[in-house]
């Protein structure tokens, strides 16, 4: 059974230093969030966790495999490299929306992310005992995206239909299993998700299809961390490529 253990990765009071003490350059901003964004996705990868850029302001990382040392770490090396600092809220359960609201809890009892006192909050226990199905992750792909878009479509119709796409399965993983779906580039949407078979990734499928048109298929994989999850999934999307399957379980990766 998942045990996913989820970070909340929040910039302390960053809509006042966006402005303080005018506005700042837009480009300016954009190279600040990216790069951080950047570094947290390597810190964590490093460690065999995924991190997600969401808002940018605001990012999700799944985190089995580390524990309260590596996130005091990478808020300290954060606050020593960047002009604003981090609070982490770490929460775990078997399921990951569950997970995240008690993240996101633990950081609000502890103030507004706009609250000029509240800084470098670490809130929340990370996980004590892994198990090799802790993190289930299931890679989706958007069916002959190149053929059908990217060499037919100016890119903005395309990232339109993408993001439809992405909306739709984001909202139906959500509400009715939980999961939660982030864009990853091109035509990939990554999401973590509790226990679920076959059927409800067809269902999921098919509910996108239906609602916007756009053709998924997925792999899912299990494992003790994000990356081993991913990487089986990544293998189980492979296997839908050579099968011309729909939807691939690849039950753990060591
Ligand atoms: N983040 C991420 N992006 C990927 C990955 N594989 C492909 N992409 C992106 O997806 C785009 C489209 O590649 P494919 O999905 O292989 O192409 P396709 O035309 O949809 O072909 P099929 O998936 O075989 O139907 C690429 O340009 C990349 O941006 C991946 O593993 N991770």
């Amino acid at each position: 059974m998942t045990n996913t253990q989820l970070t909340l990765v929040q910039i302390d009071n960053y809509g006042p230093w966006t402005v303080t003490p005018e506005p700042r350059r837009e480009m300016d901003l954009q190279t600040l969030q990216s790069r951080l964004f950047a570094d947290i996705a390597q810190f964590v990868g490093h460690r065999g966790g995924y991190a997600f850029f969401t808002r940018f302001d605001n990012m999700v990382a799944v985190t089995n495999g580390l524990d309260a040392d590596d996130h005091r770490l990478l808020q300290e090396s954060t606050g020593n490299r960047y002009p604003v600092t981090v609070s982490l809220g770490i929460a775990v359960d078997a399921n990951p929306v569950v997970a995240l609201e008690q993240a996101t809890e633990h950081l609000q009892h502890a103030g507004s992310a706009q609250d000029r006192e509240r800084r470098e909050v670490l809130a929340g226990t990370p996980v004590e005992a892994s198990a090799d199905d802790d993190v289930a992750i299931a890679h989706f792909d958007v069916n002959d995206a190149t053929e059908k878009y990217t060499d037919r479509l100016n890119e903005f119709d395309s990232f339109i239909q993408i993001e439809q796409g992405y909306a739709t399965l984001m909202r139906h993983l959500r509400e009715e299993h939980g999961g939660l779906s982030f864009f990853v580039g091109g035509d990939n949407i990554i999401a973590v998700t509790p226990d679920l078979d076959a059927d409800a990734y067809r269902s999921a499928i098919d509910h996108v299809e239906e609602t916007v048109g756009v053709d998924l298929k997925v792999g899912v994989g299990q494992g003790e961390t994000a990356h081993d999850a991913g990487m089986a999934a990544k293998h189980a999307l492979e296997e839908c490529r050579h099968r011309g399957t729909v939807v691939e379980m690849n039950e753990s990766e060591s």
